[in-house]
């Protein structure tokens, strides 16, 4: 068991109802600092509440949760050590690129001239300081979603939680965003990452969770989850995926042999 300190994200019996349905069901997580989560399920599955709860802009019913260390009921301790890329990323129409991210920087009270630097290299990085003095109501969803993603880490978050990152991204673009990740990650930085685009996990991810029906039915290494217990024999994470996920109902415990089971197998 790691120490707490290591521990980027700590989740405990984590779990949301909305009215009768439960969303999120008696979540346990640990996630080591500087790693790469890979939070998959299919839709409905309950990790954008997941999210939304770890980002604290919901709060559980009942369990608790640790992000960088701070309790998430506590939002304006947990804030300063998070970044979050929504599915909607919240950016001013009628302001340029540049001027959304300088927005950003000072809400984040970012000291000027290092933020500009920051800036600079991200939009560079993303190929979008030709439009960065565009308005972004003229912005492609591509160009809106990378300025999202620079907003979410431009002040070098502890933690960042990325819905869909590469979505609406050319194949350049697309790629640009996954060595980000990955740079970031190098940087320390744990990175929460959503996607159905199970390559992307596949290629970044230290170690996958897969939520079904609110409830962690499989987690593991990307190689453990692609293992079938029985053979051996590796299969595609895709196979994986559906094979872990394919009753329709309420996931049963256990599902993938030989890889860590919510309520169990985590060390
Ligand atoms: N504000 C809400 N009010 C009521 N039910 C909600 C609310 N938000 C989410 N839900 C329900 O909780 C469940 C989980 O939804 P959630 O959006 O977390 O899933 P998801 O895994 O992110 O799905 P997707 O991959 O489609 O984005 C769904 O059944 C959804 O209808």
């Amino acid at each position: 068991m790691p120490s707490s300190t290591a521990l980027a994200i700590e989740t405990d019996g984590l779990t949301k109802r909305y009215g009768d349905e439960t969303a999120v069901d008696d979540l346990d997580l640990e996630i080591l600092s500087g790693t790469v989560y890979g939070f998959l399920g299919p839709n409905g599955a309950g990790k954008t509440t997941t999210m939304r709860m770890l980002t604290t802009l919901t709060r559980p019913t009942s369990g608790s949760a640790r992000v960088a260390g701070e309790d998430i009921t506590d939002r304006a301790a947990v804030t300063p050590h998070i970044g979050y890329l929504p599915e909607e990323p919240p950016i001013y129409d009628e302001l340029t690129g540049r001027e959304q991210l300088e927005y950003v920087a000072g809400l984040r009270d970012l000291e000027s001239e290092a933020a500009s630097d920051r800036i600079e290299r991200l939009l560079e990085r993303f190929d979008l300081l030709e439009e960065a003095d565009k308005r972004i109501d003229a912005y492609s969803k591509g160009m809106r979603q990378k300025v999202g993603v620079i907003q979410a880490v431009l002040h070098e978050p502890a933690v960042a939680f990325l819905d869909e990152p590469t979505s609406g991204l050319d194949p350049r673009a697309a790629r640009t965003m996954r060595e980000t990740i990955a740079d970031l990650a190098d940087q320390e930085m744990t990175i929460f990452l959503s996607t159905h685009i199970l390559s992307v996990v596949d290629e970044l991810a230290d170690t996958i969770g897969v939520l079904h029906g609110g409830r962690l039915v499989a987690e593991g290494e990307p190689d453990a989850l692609k293992s079938r217990a029985e053979t051996g024999e590796s299969r595609s994470l895709e196979d994986a995926f559906l094979e872990i996920t394919q009753n329709g109902g309420v996931p049963e415990r256990g599902e993938l042999d030989g890889v860590g089971v919510a309520g169990g197998g985590r060390e």
